[in-house]
């Protein structure tokens, strides 16, 4: 379970996130909202490592993680799909998931055929590069390649944006499934409403860097809090 304790992030003299509370659940979907620029994905980056928090604790399964780096997160099974996606362009497909081997045991480095039940177009294009893929296809394969890690806990930064609304129906599919799995937790980062309440257990929306709402995945659908603070 991740307790995320009055968190404050800064880049240097510029502080980008105030007080910041909030916990993700083994079998749960939480969902971060808010607008552009309110710090969602300076709060994922606090979860993942690649930022410390300047004041305040992250635990992780009862440990304060604070200050481990990305690598150290990994191996206690949080894996991070960043916005953007972050796959190697030149690589092919295979190659790209086999980029996760670095951080698992030798015994578990195979590509697991699990996989490719979640995303049946990975098998069909694994020889492929990841620079020809489509933007949903990218997706798709930055997620599978954090599966791999066998994660405990996927945070996934706007797995929605840019990508055509057919696969962004396959991508909420596959995050039901994970969650009604209850081996992980998933913090979702959305700027749709619709696509989050659909999916969101608990969320909590940002605002200037600061927690302005949380609340239960069914009042998200129904809040006109929610749809001011996201402009909707
Ligand atoms: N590397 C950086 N250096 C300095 N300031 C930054 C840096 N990255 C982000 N910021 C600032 O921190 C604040 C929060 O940005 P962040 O990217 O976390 O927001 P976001 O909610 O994820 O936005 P988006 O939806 O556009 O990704 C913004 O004011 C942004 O300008």
């Amino acid at each position: 379970m991740l307790k995320v304790k009055n968190v404050d992030v800064s880049y240097g003299a510029s502080q980008a996130l105030y007080d910041v509370s909030m916990d993700a659940e083994i079998g749960k979907v939480t969902c971060v909202l808010g607008r552009n620029g309110v710090g969602k994905t300076t709060l994922m980056k606090a979860l993942s490592g690649h930022l410390s928090a300047g004041k305040g604790q992250i635990e992780w399964m009862g440990k304060d993680i604070n200050g481990q780096a990305p690598f150290d997160r990994a191996r206690q099974g949080i894996a991070y799909v960043p916005q953007g996606r972050d796959i190697f362009s030149q690589l092919t497909v295979e190659e790209n998931l086999e980029t996760a081997f670095s951080a698992l045991p030798k015994s578990q480095r195979k590509i697991d055929p699990e996989i490719f039940a979640l995303f049946p177009v990975l098998q069909k294009m694994l020889k492929r590069r990841g620079g020809d893929l489509s933007g949903g296809q990218q997706q798709q394969l930055a997620i599978a390649r954090a599966l791999l890690l066998r994660p405990k806990m996927l945070i996934l930064d706007e797995p929605t944006e840019g990508i055509q609304p057919s696969v962004i129906k396959d991508i909420g599919k596959v995050i039901e499934l994970l969650r009604d799995r209850g081996e992980m937790a998933i913090v979702l980062v959305e700027q749709y409403l619709e696509f989050a309440a659909e999916l969101a257990d608990e969320f909590i929306i940002l605002e200037r860097g600061r927690v302005v709402a949380t609340g239960s995945g069914d009042e998200l659908a129904t809040s006109e809090q929610a749809k001011e603070l996201l402009a909707i």
